[in-house]
């Protein structure tokens, strides 16, 4: 009888599988390497060191072994590609986002998979669609209160805070139809300020500096106070839906505005769903768009010159005073280069992970050229760095390194036209390909516009490069500090 050494060696040969470059560690189980790591941490240098990581070993796949785990760390888009989108089946989101994630966010389209996460993206899909989310009069209105509470006397503001804020009104207002207002401060309303708070706290364990041993096994135990926030979410949720159910059954005519609860409310019948759904867009949605739009007024006030380009883009696209519209947006076409550069050097999801639940291979990262097939045992991960791939010189040019949002720009860069395919993946890929993508665009579009429509004058207060803080995402440690004046 074969053994599973024996198949493996067969499958393996099959496929024309060659092992991919090994990582040597000093001390076993790769323990060198977990302090290190612990060292970057505390530093805030992780990216940096994964960037790092793959020039020094001069190779584009590795093979681990990490405190017990067989991890293939990787910047290779073919192998990213495939784990993605052309061996989707193969590949778990894993265990650990489903069980621990799902037990606050309940069962939805971030914390499922197989045909109950199919199912909950095909319902979604329609919700998003492009028309939908361009609610232009939704984003006027929160920015419109992040502009009236900035001080305009070219004293330091940190837009940071202020921008979580704003996310999570908008977040908020789009998805129940009922915004936190964290921006109003002559709102106070109790609940609200315990879902926000609540809403933090979540987020607490997924800090890279909250994880020490005491919190994995924090993790384990039973935790009150997720328990209590958890609660808070939900009866958060569950208080707009039930008030959305009374008054469609006083009133059944539907509200002009779009709001996604309302459309939910339509297609799912089963209000634990509709709950959870709402929760997990909220935990993907949020923290990911603040971070983008701190990043890229970072970026703004520290670069004069791409700051006047893009406000000469404002004035002939749109004017100095008037309201963007969705198209106009859209057709910026260095604003969106900018977007996109600010994705390609601070990547807001710098690094993610899938499971094989299966045996499988890789197509590249075999051999000292790697151009080999790679054979992957069942439970192996992989852990793919957007943000090292997105510094690639072989995709990206010499200047890898430097922020230029003209690269972006055909005929302005380079010999020829950048086309990174799937070598550029800030919203991901394939299938699960992040399902918010034009609205986080649209939203970070419009208060960038709104913000240089205002202030012609935008310029840093913040000597520091781009600190990480990691958490789900990765934004600057520093904030974003920044001295604001009106026109005379
Ligand atoms: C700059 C902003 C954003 C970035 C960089 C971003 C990035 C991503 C990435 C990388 C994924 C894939 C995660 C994975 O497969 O493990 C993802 C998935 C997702 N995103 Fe976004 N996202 C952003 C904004 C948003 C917004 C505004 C929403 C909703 C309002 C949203 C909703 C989702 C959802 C629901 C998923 C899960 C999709 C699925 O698994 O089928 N995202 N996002």
């Amino acid at each position: 009888e074969l053994t599973v050494g024996s198949q493996r060696r067969a499958f393996s040969t099959q496929h024309g599988c060659v092992p991919a470059h090994k990582k040597k560690t000093r001390l076993p189980f790769g323990l060198d390497m977990l302090l290190k790591d612990q060292k970057k941490f505390r530093e805030y240098r992780v990216l940096e060191y994964i960037i790092e990581f793959f020039r020094d070993e001069n190779a584009h796949t590795i093979d681990l072994r990490y405190v017990g785990q067989h991890i293939f760390v990787t910047d290779d888009p073919e192998n990213i590609k495939t784990v993605l989108a052309t061996d989707f089946g193969r590949w778990s989101i894993g265990v650990a986002r489903i069980k621990w994630m799902g037990s606050f966010l309940g069962t939805g389209i971030f914390t499922s998979e197989g045909p109950v996460w199919k199912h909950s993206r095909e319902t979604l899909r329609p919700c998003f669609e492009r028309s939908q989310v361009s609610d232009i009069s939704l984003l006027d209105k929160h920015t419109t209160r992040l502009i009236d509470s900035l001080s305009k006397d070219g004293s330091t503001v940190d837009l940071q805070p202020l921008i979580q804020d704003l996310t999570m009104d908008i977040t908020s207002d789009f998805l129940f139809g009922i915004s936190t207002d964290s921006l109003d401060k002559s709102k106070d309303d109790k609940h609200t300020k315990e879902f926000i708070k609540a809403f933090e706290y979540i987020m607490v364990p997924f800090d890279v500096e909250n994880l020490g041993l005491w919190t994995v096994v924090e993790q384990l135990l039973p935790n009150r106070k997720l328990k209590k926030c958890t609660k808070i979410l939900q009866d958060f949720a569950d208080r707009i839906i039930d008030e959305e159910i009374a008054a469609r059954k006083s009133s059944p005519s539907k509200p002009s505005r779009y709001v996604f609860l309302h459309e939910l409310l339509d297609t799912v019948p089963d209000r634990i769903r509709i709950r959870s759904e709402l929760l997990n867009i909220f935990l993907a949605g949020r923290d990911t768009t603040s971070a983008l739009l701190s990043n890229v007024l970072w970026t703004l006030s520290r670069s004069p010159t791409i700051q006047s380009r893009l406000r000469r883009e404002i004035t002939s696209h749109i004017g100095d005073a008037v309201l963007p519209t969705f198209t106009q947006l859209k057709d910026m076409r260095y604003l969106k280069a900018i977007m996109n550069e600010s994705q390609r050097l601070y990547p807001v999801v710098p690094s993610n992970t899938r499971e094989a639940l299966v045996d499988t291979t890789l197509p590249r990262g075999g051999g000292p050229d790697e151009q080999s097939p790679v054979f992957v045992p069942k439970g192996a991960s992989i852990t793919y760095h957007i943000v090292a791939m997105h510094r690639r010189v072989d995709v990206y040019g010499e200047d890898a390194d430097v922020f230029e949002p003209a690269r972006w720009m055909d005929g302005e860069h380079g010999s020829s036209p950048l086309r990174p395919g799937w070598g550029y993946l800030p919203f991901s890929g394939g299938p699960r390909v992040c399902i918010g993508q034009q609205f986080a665009l649209t939203e970070a579009m419009f208060v960038v516009v709104r913000m240089l429509q205002t202030f012609p004058v935008l310029e840093s207060r913040d000597s520091e490069p781009w600190t990480e803080k990691i958490n789900i995402t990765a934004s600057n440690r520093n904030g974003c500090k920044v001295s604001l004046r009106m026109a005379e």
